[in-house]
């Protein structure tokens, strides 16, 4: 329990129509008392001035009292809801933190508390955390997910069946000169582990997918120089946020924007037109280019009509340039299938800009340019031709290669390493049946110290501090 409490703004930036300060600790009655001048009934929003320890008005607001042990962070916590001036939430503050064992808080410290009493595992407070970085409905989705427990009962569950298993092996010390009954209790632990490690794998595997929603869905806007890249990058984006001119050679460095598209995050580069060049500017440019092509989910191959190789040459030679292709069609190539680690959906559109430029109908000549070069898409940022398919096409890829926010789980390195660590540990006793009951014991044991930092049950007290300041103050 802790002796301090705290308190802090937890509503946002002032001015604000209303400001919200939180506090939490055994003083949050004598600050409530100190300030409303009375204890309100707990739970019940009351009407109060607010006075300094002067007894002058500070303002007149809302006032709650939530007693521990069930609220948010497991201590009391009095709530003030005040008009949202700089000076008002100043006042106050100095006036709160002028009683005795009353401080400022410090980022995530109120959340920090809410783990530290049991009132939330470590998976919901990074869930939290999450929904307070979310910028999409498919983020802010997967995250309350997370926040209400969903990565908790996973891990509890893994908990328990390790649990067990430990128990069985220990309790298989005394049947040692017993014969059958150890041998059989044996055989139901390597079961009940391998299917543990079963359960595992296929977590970290669709956890692959949910990184997307983390990192943004990749596109790269790659083609030749003039093929109109900036152009579609900026009319994707909404805004002038690349050069352009009619210079070939104009992008120099790749030039990123996020996109939320269809509630997924996307990540749109543009980038330098590829050629041959002798300009050491544009050359590194040019390298910029591949990698980003390289590093992303989705390639789009822009040709305007002035170039010569057609879409199906250039989608030949784009291939040797990103790693794990899948052709248009979603169809892993021959011998390049994707690596464990890598992201599941790589994919290539080719696109004909600048649509307008060609003579006739609109319909005709996307028919014509669509059956003469195969191109996925034809576009025109004049006349927008083209621009509402290509990105509901590239949501639809977004949402495919992240999977259902309420399913995906978007772990955190640290997650990942540490059941990647847990497994490890399982399969080295899956590998080693004839080791000693004490062993064996001792294998299982290490593995359950790994599960239960998944949940912050052991083993992370020097982590909490990294975890707890991704917070903002008043959290
Ligand atoms: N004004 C205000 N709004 C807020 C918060 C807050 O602290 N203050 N929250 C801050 O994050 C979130 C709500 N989170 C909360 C989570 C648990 C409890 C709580 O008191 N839980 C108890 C009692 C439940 C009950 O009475 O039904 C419990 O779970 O035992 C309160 C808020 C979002 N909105
Ligand atoms: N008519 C027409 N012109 C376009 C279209 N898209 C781009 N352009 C023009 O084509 C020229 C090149 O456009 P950019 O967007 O700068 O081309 P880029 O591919 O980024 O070129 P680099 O950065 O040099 O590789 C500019 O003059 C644009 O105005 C289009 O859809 N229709
Ligand atoms: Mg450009």
């Amino acid at each position: 329990m802790h002796t301090e409490t705290i308190v802090a703004l937890s509503s946002g930036a002032l001015p604000s129509g209303v400001a919200v300060i939180r506090a939490s600790g055994a003083k949050a009655r004598a600050l409530l008392e100190s300030v409303c001048g009375d204890l309100p009934e707990p739970r019940r929003a009351s009407l109060r001035t607010f006075r300094d320890g002067d007894g002058a008005v500070i303002d007149r607001g809302i006032a709650l009292f939530f007693d521990a042990p069930k609220t948010v962070t497991g201590e009391d916590v009095a709530e003030f809801h005040l008009h949202g001036g700089r000076a008002v939430v100043a006042a106050f503050l100095s006036a709160a933190t002028r009683i005795e064992g009353v401080r400022s808080a410090e980022a995530g410290e109120f959340t920090r508390r809410a783990f530290e009493n049991g009132r939330i595992d470590l998976t919901e407070a990074e869930g939290l955390a999450d929904l307070l970085s979310a910028e999409t409905e498919a983020q802010r989705r997967a995250a309350v997910n997370q926040a209400s427990g969903a990565l908790r009962h996973v891990y509890e569950g893994w908990m328990e069946r390790l649990t067990r298993a430990r128990a069985m092996v220990e309790a298989s010390f005394d049947f040692a000169d017993e014969g059958d009954v150890g041998e059989d209790a044996d055989a139901g632990v390597r079961q009940a582990v391998d299917r543990l490690i079963g359960d595992m794998k296929t977590h970290l595997a669709s956890a692959a997918r949910g990184e997307i929603l983390r990192t943004g869905f990749k596109v790269a806007i790659v083609g030749a120089p003039n093929a109109g890249k900036s152009s579609l990058l900026n009319a994707l984006a909404e805004r002038e946020a690349a050069i352009v001119t009619d210079i070939p050679g104009t992008t120099r460095d790749v030039i990123s924007v996020t996109l939320d598209l269809g509630g997924y995050p996307v990540i749109l580069s543009d980038t330098a037109g590829i050629r041959e060049t002798k300009d050491k500017v544009e050359e590194i440019g040019v390298a910029k280019a591949r990698a980003a092509m390289r590093e992303s989910d989705l390639v789009l191959a822009l040709e305007d009509p002035a170039d010569a190789p057609g879409p199906i040459s250039r989608f030949f030679s784009l291939m040797s340039m990103v790693k794990h292709p899948l052709g248009p069609m979603g169809l892993a190539l021959p011998g390049q299938e994707d690596e464990e680690e890598a992201r599941p959906t790589r994919a290539i559109l080719t696109v004909r800009t600048k649509i307008d430029e060609v003579e006739g109908s609109p319909d005709d000549h996307r028919a014509r340019a669509i059956e003469k070069g195969g191109y996925d898409f034809v576009t025109s940022v004049k006349t927008g031709e083209g621009l509402a398919d290509l990105t509901r096409r590239i949501a639809d890829l977004a949402r495919e290669a992240a999977g259902d926010p309420t399913e995906t789980i978007p772990l955190r390195q640290r997650q990942r390493e540490l059941i990647a660590d847990a497994l490890r540990i399982l399969e080295s006793y899956r590998d080693e049946p004839e080791a000693p009951a004490e062993v064996a014991a001792e294998t299982l044991r290490r593995a359950s110290t790994r599960l239960g930092a998944l949940t912050g049950q052991v083993g992370v007290e020097d982590l909490l501090d990294v975890i707890f300041s991704e917070f903002c103050i008043g959290k």
